[in-house]
């Protein structure tokens, strides 16, 4: 059996008192797992990888590598857990400016952060490429670039940072045309099979059946508040064996 990178134990979610989003999640992500999470709309699919990410509050455990986040440190674990939002929705500036900030976080504006600076920015414009993605598109402001444009650059910008084991990834292709989505969905693939960087594992959000069968590796599904993992890669509203 391979290893387990990240365990979740017993991830409760409260968003009122007395209302439960979800109770006592519990699965494990191993070291190439692309773990395909599946549920109705408003199951709670999001609100678990913001749980995951310490980005909600919850009750439970996550273990990274057998050490809890609070321990290992909430910001630097949440660069190896690595959180990517459907939309930059909040973010100023432009994708350049969002390179700069987490640059500067990670190199605690050390003497050669411009050299790291500018390794990162080569990595995400030659991702981006790839994707469609223009170099002037960078230096944008958020506002001004589209919904799709934006969803490929967060995952260009995630992937060129390459610190991160494992990407929680919130509908990352939600906003492309199918076209462009194989081609991002191929290339996260291909990362986490050739291991030819720090990347292990994938905890993917989808409504897409198609893309479930294509990518997934392992199927979670969100339903009444409980999480199942089942062997069929097309959701169901109803399935029948718990995990955890
Ligand atoms: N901050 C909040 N306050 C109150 N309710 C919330 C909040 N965030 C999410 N919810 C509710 O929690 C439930 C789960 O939301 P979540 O966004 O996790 O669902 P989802 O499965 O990701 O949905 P979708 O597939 O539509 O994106 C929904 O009923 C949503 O309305």
């Amino acid at each position: 059996m391979s290893e387990a990178i990240l365990e979740l134990r017993d991830i409760t979610c409260y968003l009122e008192k007395g209302t439960n989003v979800f109770s006592n999640i519990t699965f494990s992500v191993n070291d190439g797992d692309i773990l395909v999470l599946q549920g109705r709309s408003g199951s709670g699919k999001s609100t678990l990888l913001k749980c995951i990410a310490h980005l909600a509050m919850h009750t439970g455990d996550t273990l990274y590598r057998g050490i809890k986040p609070q321990a290992y440190g909430i910001p630097s674990y949440r660069t190896k857990v690595m959180y990517v939002p459907q939309r930059p929705s909040l973010l100023p500036g432009s994708p350049y400016d969002f390179l700069v900030s987490v640059t500067n976080l990670r190199s605690h504006k050390a003497p050669n952060s411009e050299g790291l600076l500018r390794d990162v920015f080569k990595q995400a414009v030659d991702i981006g490429e790839q994707w469609g993605i223009q170099r002037e598109l960078w230096h944008r402001g958020w506002q001004n670039v589209s919904g799709g444009e934006a969803q490929r650059i967060l995952l260009a910008a995630a992937m060129s940072f390459d610190t991160a084991e494992i990407l929680l990834l919130d509908e990352p292709t939600s906003a492309l045309d199918a076209e462009t989505s194989q081609l991002v969905e191929k290339y996260l693939v291909e990362r986490v099979q050739t291991r030819d960087t720090n990347l292990k594992a994938l905890l993917w959000i989808t409504h897409s059946p198609e893309q479930s069968r294509r990518v997934g590796t392992r199927f979670i599904h969100l339903s009444g508040g409980s999480c199942y993992e089942t062997e069929d890669p097309s959701p169901s509203p109803y399935p029948t064996t718990p995990v955890g």
